[in-house]
């Protein structure tokens, strides 16, 4: 008799009010292979991929791993069973060492968490003096599975040290704590959200070496992503689900990224967009010889100079953690220079409040969608409408006029097609996929027209067709005038949309160039500092430089 395939999902189907989330889907997974499932912003994969680490019960359907039938009501039993998963958003304690980490992660939370939510450990458990305690006593009695734990590491190649904290740790090493997590429950499935959404491309290949280790040793791989050019290098099959359906499984290599990119959106997608020449008008942005700190009070920016004027985009490369989140953050006007000056379109704003910028007409569409970038308990109505409700064309007799308000978000939210909103006085924000809810996020953000627009890094975790569509509306805005500072890990992004293209390092500028001129190698090493390393220029002359040719750009 056939061997039974080892993972089989049949029938799947998961309705959420006025959603069918999954409807009759059926996946295959063999042994040792890594399995990719793609699929546009609301497909469906988080929602199949919960049911199978028992987050969801579906509404019907069947599971078989190893011929055997499942039946999952939480992740303890995804976990007894073999099955382990990666969320996009760790679930780690910073104080607590990596092994102390590993033990403890044994229980997993039996309620389902939000897509996308933050670390689902409440900062107020996470320092709750009896969690700390129980640490503590684990780390006296925790030697053998220290031992155990660092061995287990060394053997995947993950370079971590078994008893150092976690916030000492960078992404990677965060990831590959949770890969561990499971792998010490001794699952034989991992499923991984999204993996390389939080790494850098360095970072990510670490992860795929490591990945191909763990198949070559039986373990099986579900890997979901919206990255093509990662479907291609990693993964052997992959399954495409589209608006609920299985939209069917190819070989990997049997297939183009065009091919692929159709199946997924039932269009031809163009990879390339075109790009409008445009007269560039009055500065929108002036940031002078700006400091600032991060969140730890250590210094993030060390003097720069930006000047973004109308209808240009400048293009920010680096690698994260070199001060980005903190520049786009001193100029949408939420983080205070702690010297240095900052003008938007003309006016002085060096320390107003984050409301002035908002009025002067700065738009932000940050890194972090919940944290900052919505409320994500509240309707999408409220959401869309969370920056303009004070405007003169929502006021109704009574105060608010709830009519227009929600006329609005339906005009938002049919022109920036915004999927799996239900009502949108009813919808919350974070039962969105995570692309359609960075969808609204823009689409608040550009319907206000503003002179300046802080985007970092907008297309993250967003499908190829919601790409195309963002990038395009970048540019239009751009031709309205708009001035762009525009955060990206994507260089193809950064070269597609941007005018000029800075590259940070350390908290300075360390190179500028132009996409026509770009030189992706150049640009790379830039990124890591590999820059200075050359001495033909020391940073702070190369500085000057990029000052200069800022302002060459502007005559
Ligand atoms: N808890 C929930 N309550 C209500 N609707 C939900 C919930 N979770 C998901 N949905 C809806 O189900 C559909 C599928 O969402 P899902 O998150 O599975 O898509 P996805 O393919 O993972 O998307 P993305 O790539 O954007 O993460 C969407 O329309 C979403 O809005």
């Amino acid at each position: 008799m056939a061997e039974p395939v080892f993972l089989e999902m049949a029938g799947i189907r998961k309705e959420f009010p006025g959603v069918v989330a999954n409807d009759r889907v059926d996946l295959r997974v063999e042994r040792g292979e890594i399995h990719g499932l793609l699929g546009e912003n609301g497909a469906g994969k988080s929602t199949l991929m919960k049911i199978l680490y028992g987050l969801y019960t579906p509404d019907e359907g069947e599971i078989y791993l190893d011929g055997d039938r499942l039946d999952l009501d939480s992740p303890q039993d995804a976990i007894d069973a073999g099955i382990g998963m990666v969320h996009q958003h760790f679930q780690l304690i910073p104080r607590l060492t990596v092994a102390e980490n590993v033990v403890l992660g044994e229980r997993e939370p039996a309620t389902p968490f939000r897509p996308d939510a933050e670390s689902p450990i409440p900062e107020a458990v996470r320092s709750n003096r009896v969690v700390q305690s129980v640490a503590e006593r684990f780390s006296l009695g925790l030697d053998a599975p220290t031992r155990r734990i660092q061995r287990l590491a060394d053997r995947y190649g993950f370079d971590l040290d078994a008893g150092a904290k976690i916030s000492e740790l960078d992404v990677g090493q965060r990831q590959r704590v949770e890969i561990l997590k499971a792998l010490y429950r001794d699952v034989d499935l991992l499923i991984l959200d999204e993996p390389t959404a939080v790494l850098t491309p360095t970072e990510a290949e670490r992860l795929f070496d490591s990945l191909d280790r763990l198949t070559d040793e039986g373990l099986s791989i579900i890997f979901i992503t919206h990255k093509l050019d990662e479907v291609e290098s990693i993964v052997d099959r992959v399954t495409i689900l589209r608006e609920g359906k299985n939209a069917g499984t190819a070989v990997v290599s049997e297939v183009t990224q065009a091919d692929l990119a159709e199946m997924m959106v039932g269009r031809e997608v163009l990879f390339q967009i075109e790009k409008e020449g445009v007269d560039l008008g009055e500065p929108v942005l002036q940031l002078q010889n700006v400091h600032a700190d991060d969140d730890r009070g250590i210094e993030a920016l060390s003097g720069v100079d930006l000047t973004v004027r109308a209808g240009e985009v400048v293009g920010i490369a680096g690698v994260s953690g070199n001060g980005q989140n903190e520049l786009a953050e001193v100029a949408a006007g939420i983080r205070q220079p702690t010297t240095g000056s900052v003008r938007v379109d003309g006016t002085d704003l060096t320390g107003a409040a984050p409301r002035q910028f908002v009025d002067s007409g700065v738009s932000f569409v940050p890194e972090d969608r919940l944290e900052y970038g919505c409320a994500a308990d509240l309707s999408v109505m409220h959401n869309a409408t969370l920056k303009e409700f004070r405007d003169q064309r929502f006021d109704g007799p009574l105060g608010l006029d709830y009519d227009e308000l929600e006329a609005y978000a339906e005009t938002l939210v049919e022109e920036f097609d915004v999927r799996g909103v239900e009502d949108v006085t009813e919808t919350k924000a974070g039962d969105l996929s995570g692309g359609n809810l960075q969808k609204l996020i823009l689409a608040r953000e550009l319907d206000r027209n503003p002179a300046l627009l802080v985007a970092n890094q907008p297309t993250r975790g967003v499908d190829v067709g919601a790409i195309e569509f963002i990038r395009e509306a970048l540019l239009d805005q751009r031709m309205n005038g708009t001035g762009i500072v525009l955060f990206s890990e994507d260089l193809d992004e950064i070269t597609d949309l941007s005018d000029r293209i800075l590259v940070i390092y350390e908290g300075e500028f360390v190179y500028e160039t132009t996409p026509e001129e770009a030189d992706r190698d150049r640009i790379g090493l830039e990124m890591t500092g590999g820059g200075r390393a050359g001495g033909d220029q020391r940073p702070s002359d190369r500085h000057a430089d990029v000052t200069a040719a800022a302002s060459e750009g502007e005559r």
